[in-house]
């Protein structure tokens, strides 16, 4: 005999989780939201918020250093503890509105426990009570992974994304392992707020970069404010205060050293195998992107957890097509998913979208090295390459690691889901002087290759300046 019995229940109560519990209720169903901490997401307290908060400083610093090259005289000095109480100042705002939301629910919509599966729509929780559900979304989230020579040193000499923004200044020196991501947005904001940076990565591509011409921008880049090493087999040894690493070539000494070489789901603990699903070798379901539902149940997998498109929107979006799926169930809608879009926030951001070099039949490229808007913010670095197919020039994806690529991406974005030409997209108004107006570069060159008419009313030249 169940304590709780509702329509769905919710496990996790973060992105993608508070999505499905919404969703769910308004589709009519009775809800409950399950999760042990309700302490916020994790995008609020330990991922998206507390990372562009650090970044955000550290351009601040860059700014105010590199300001010489206007004219403008300052001297700078960063007070790192500053630094980190604004971080998580800012971040527990952030983060306690986010717990503010679950007041707000239908009294008993939000039960605090771990839940874990006992049937196939029944959870057993750690305070011993019973649910029964007629469908169950897990948004369980994801995990760092701590590879076990760096797990095995503990103490707080080795961070993760959990630990790192609750030190109480910045460290002098620091290693970063794993150029993903997260790897890379904290190396360049942590060096460029005077931190002694480092990263290792034992592959060869930073953060996922598709193509040869980005990749190598990007890393230049990097190297403005840090050592890379690719390709590199590091261990660690414990010293008094410290830590030392050690690989092929070299060795060094760090006072702390950051984990980011990847993320896990958190599916451990579920006792999936209770579940009724079938599990392939790692353990994990067949889960359909266009429903969310785990192969023929009535359990659904959003966010992190299915290790699908690990970032915020696909895990907002998995959580409400998840929920609404759950209280229609078995009546099914399919989501048509967007193209896939991700953006790292390096200075310049690093973004990807949709379909890459390899699957596109044109590539346009614009060069912000000599870029008009790019050379007077003196942010003149990188490249954009624009993806698009046979025969009809239609954009499918993107590249970029240019000024303003977080902006760009966006525009681009919107323009590949929409269906959108090269041709198309040029012949909207572009302003100047902008860093949109450089893309223009690529877009001609797609209609030159397809070919495609160029917009008959609207000037070809493409000057940096004027
Ligand atoms: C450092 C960092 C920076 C990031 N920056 C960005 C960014 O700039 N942009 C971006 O788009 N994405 C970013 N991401 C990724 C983004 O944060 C995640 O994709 C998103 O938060 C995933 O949401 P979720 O709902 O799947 O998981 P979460 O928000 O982690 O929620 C999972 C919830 O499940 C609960 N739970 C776990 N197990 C159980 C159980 N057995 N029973 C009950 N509850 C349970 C947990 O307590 C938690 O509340 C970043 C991630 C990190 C780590
Ligand atoms: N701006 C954003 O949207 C943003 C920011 C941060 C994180 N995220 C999300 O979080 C996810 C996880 O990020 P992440 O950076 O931890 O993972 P990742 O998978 O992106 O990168 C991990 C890196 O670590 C390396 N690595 C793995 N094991 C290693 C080892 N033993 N030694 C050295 N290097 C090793 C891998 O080669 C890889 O380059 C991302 O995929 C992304 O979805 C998004």
């Amino acid at each position: 005999m169940a304590d709780l019995t509702c329509d769905v229940a919710v496990i996790g109560a973060g992105t993608a989780g508070i999505a499905a519990e919404r969703s769910a209720r308004a589709q009519g169903a009775k809800t409950l939201l399950i999760d042990p901490d309700f302490a916020g997401t994790v995008c609020a307290t330990v991922g998206c918020m507390p990372s562009k908060l650090l970044i955000a400083a550290a351009h601040r610093a860059h700014d105010a250093r590199t300001a010489g090259l206007f004219g403008v005289s300052t001297s700078v000095s960063v007070d790192g503890a500053a630094v980190m109480a604004r971080v998580r100042a800012e971040r527990d705002a952030f983060a306690a509105a986010t717990r503010a939301g679950f007041d707000d629910l239908p009294n008993g919509t939000c039960i605090r426990a771990r839940a874990r599966f006992t049937g196939p729509g029944a959870l057993s929780l750690d305070d011993g009570r019973k649910v029964a559900a007629n469908a169950i979304v897990i948004a369980t989230g994801s995990h760092p992974m701590v590879p076990p020579p760096f797990r095995d040193i503990g103490g707080d000499r080795v961070l993760t994304n959990r630990t790192v923004f609750e030190q109480a200044d910045l460290p002098k020196s620091l290693a970063v392992i794993g150029a993903g991501a997260i790897g890379i947005e904290l190396a360049q904001a942590f060096a460029r707020l005077g931190v002694r940076v480092a990263v290792f990565d034992q592959g060869d591509t930073i953060a996922g970069a598709r193509c040869d011409a980005i990749h190598d921008a990007l890393k230049a880049e990097l190297a403005k404010d840090m050592d890379l090493f690719l390709g590199a087999d590091v261990k660690p040894e414990a010293l008094a205060g410290g830590i030392r690493l050690v690989w092929e070539e070299g060795d060094d000494t760090f006072d702390r050293v950051l984990v980011a070489t990847g993320r896990l789901p958190s599916l451990d603990g579920l006792d999936l195998s209770a579940s009724g699903l079938h599990l392939d070798d790692n353990g994990l379901p067949d889960v359909d992107p266009e429903t969310l539902r785990c192969g023929d149940s009535a359990i659904f997998l959003a966010g992190d957890a299915n290790a699908n498109r690990p970032v915020l929107h696909e895990a907002s979006t998995e959580g409400a097509v998840a929920g609404r799926n759950a209280a229609a169930f078995p009546d099914l809608t399919h989501a048509t998913r967007s193209p896939r879009f991700t953006i790292t926030f390096t200075d310049p951001p690093l973004v990807s979208i949709g379909q890459g070099p390899v699957d596109s039949a044109q590539i346009g490229t614009a060069d912000y090295t000599d870029q008009g808007r790019a050379k007077v913010e003196a942010r003149n670095v990188g490249l954009a390459q624009l993806y698009a197919a046979a025969p009809d020039g239609r954009l499918i994806g993107a590249d970029l690691f240019c000024p303003g690529a977080d902006h760009l991406g966006h525009l681009i974005a919107w323009a590949v889901d929409a269906g959108m030409t090269a041709s198309d997209l040029l012949s909207k108004p572009f302003y100047h002087p902008t860093v949109e107006e450089g893309l223009r570069g690529a877009l001609r060159e797609i209609c030159r290759a397809v070919p495609l008419d160029l917009p008959g009313d609207r000037d070809t030249g493409n000057p940096p300046g004027i």
